[in-house]
């Protein structure tokens, strides 16, 4: 069956225009809500309510009917019935999934912990101290946050790298306290491969309950899940939603959605390498998918490639679908308006296959995650390589970043001054106390000096 991709010639024009506009279409935004869990929201709230509506409901009662209605939306949303002391995962659960979980996948999962913890740990912010007047010395301290929610999506797939690619960069940075929500679904809440991740990494706290009424329920506390003071992780079109709605009474890290992958790519670069990493995002469908390429030719071999590697993979008929909706192959000018034109998309994922990549990092500022050369495909970063795959999509790595330990740290800058310091600040201080009329600010200088015999 041939593929119908979108072709783009951006060759004659500057092109931006059109990737602005491919931008806008590509960005689901996590909008993509299936007639199915349309046909849910009708069948629980009895109209077509709006998802922001939906997410507003389910907040405003969890907020004030507290675990009773976690449970009454778990029951209506996931048809699953649990009893207050059903939702946390008991400690006996997670060892059996544990001891019944194959040895070689938990030496994988501390493998990878290991390679996280490495990348981030590295990446810690530190303290700052200086002195930048004698006198005065100021500073810049880092601790960790008392206590987080991560979100595990468990809907449609199982996601033990995601649990991974949050829980260890939280632990890297010091958290000690985590939990962790997930939906009570074969692949979420009673997925033993989840479980028994969940074990190795050491998180002892799991709650089966996941969409809007997790986030509420972190947000808020209810009886058996105490309120955190952040929350991240990705997940559908709810639960971002959600995290949006909480925003302020705790903070969130982003709003994660589908995922995209952005590949530069020169004579160097081999058409099926290529399919397969515009495939590989493509699966989780929905993805976007995007080739920008100036070599002649190129394109061709890529869409015959791709045609090749669809009829064989298992998820080749959603990896298809997500690429006639959300794929494009983009002939080039050149190099610098591949790179302009990458930029001005701004994806989540963006893979240089080109002979010298190094060469055109500089250059390329907007980007999630950026992966250098043609044998480092993305599902290294996805899985295994350290940086975590929670990173920002739809363009919005114009200002966002990926999750990180640092995003687990709370600043606190330290200022501290001897008599001299004191002195040296104080007629400025006294100026623009002044100035804003605030004589007890001046006052609480003046009366120091004073005792110093320095008025
Ligand atoms: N960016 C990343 O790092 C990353 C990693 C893994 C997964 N993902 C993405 O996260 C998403 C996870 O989606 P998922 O399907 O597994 O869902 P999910 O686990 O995030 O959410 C499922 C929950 O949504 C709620 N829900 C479903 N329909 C509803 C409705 N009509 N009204 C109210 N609530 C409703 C239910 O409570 C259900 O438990 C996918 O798009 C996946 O690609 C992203
Ligand atoms: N590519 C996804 C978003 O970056 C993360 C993921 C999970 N599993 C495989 N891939
Ligand atoms: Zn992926």
């Amino acid at each position: 069956m041939s593929l119908k991709i979108r072709r783009i010639d951006c060759t004659r024009d500057d092109a931006r225009e059109a990737i602005a506009a491919l931008r806008r279409e590509l960005s689901p935004r996590g909008n993509v809500v299936s007639p199915e869990s349309r046909a849910r929201t009708v069948a629980v709230f009895g109209e077509p309510l709006s998802p922001l509506q939906v997410v507003e409901r389910i907040c405003d009662h969890v907020a004030t009917r507290g675990l009773e209605a976690v449970l009454d939306y778990t029951r209506k949303l996931d048809q699953v019935a649990l009893k207050p002391g059903e939702v946390r995962v008991s400690a006996d659960e997670l060892d059996a999934a544990h001891r019944g979980a194959a040895p070689e996948y938990l030496a994988t999962i501390a493998r990878i912990r290991e390679n996280v913890l490495t990348y981030q740990r590295a990446i810690l912010n530190r303290d700052v101290h200086i002195e930048p007047k004698p006198g005065l010395k100021l500073g810049l301290r880092y601790t960790p946050l008392r206590r987080v929610g991560v979100c595990i999506p468990g809907g449609a797939a199982a996601y033990p790298s995601t649990l991974l690619m949050t829980v260890v960069p939280a632990q890297a940075a010091g958290v000690r306290e985590i939990a962790v929500v997930v939906p009570p679904t074969k692949f979420g809440g009673y997925n033993p491969e989840l479980l028994a991740a969940c074990r190795e990494l050491g998180v002892t706290e799991v709650h089966r309950v996941g969409g809007a009424q997790a986030v509420a329920a972190l947000a808020y506390g209810v009886e058996g899940i105490a309120a955190v003071d952040k929350i991240v992780g990705p997940g559908n079109l709810f639960v971002a939603l959600a995290k949006k709605h909480v925003y302020g009474e705790v903070d969130i890290d982003s709003i994660a959605g589908p995922s995209e992958v952005v590949l530069i790519a020169d004579a160097s670069a081999d058409p099926r390498f290529i399919a397969a990493d515009l495939i590989s995002q493509a699966e989780h469908s929905p993805g976007a998918s995007i080739l920008l390429t100036w070599i002649p030719g190129l394109v061709e071999r890529v869409q015959a490639a791709l045609e090749d590697q669809l009829a064989k993979l298992s998820r080749g008929d959603l990896a298809r679908d997500s690429l006639e909706r959300f794929g494009a192959l983009i002939d080039c000018r050149d190099e610098e308006q591949a790179v302009t034109l990458s930029n001005l998309f701004a994806p989540e994922h963006l893979h240089v296959s080109t002979a010298d990549p190094e060469r055109l990092v500089p250059a390329l500022t907007v980007a999630g995650a950026i992966f250098l050369g043609n044998l480092t495909p993305v599902a290294l970063g996805d899985y295994a390589a350290g940086p975590s795959h929670v990173l920002p999509t739809s363009g919005t790595a114009r200002w966002a970043s990926g999750l990180s330990a640092n995003d687990f740290l709370r600043r606190s800058s330290l200022i501290a001054v001897d008599e001299r310091g004191l002195a040296e600040l104080a007629p400025d201080v006294r100026r623009l106390a002044d100035v804003e009329g605030l004589t007890a600010h001046r006052w609480s200088v003046d009366v120091r000096l004073e005792k110093a015999g320095r008025p």
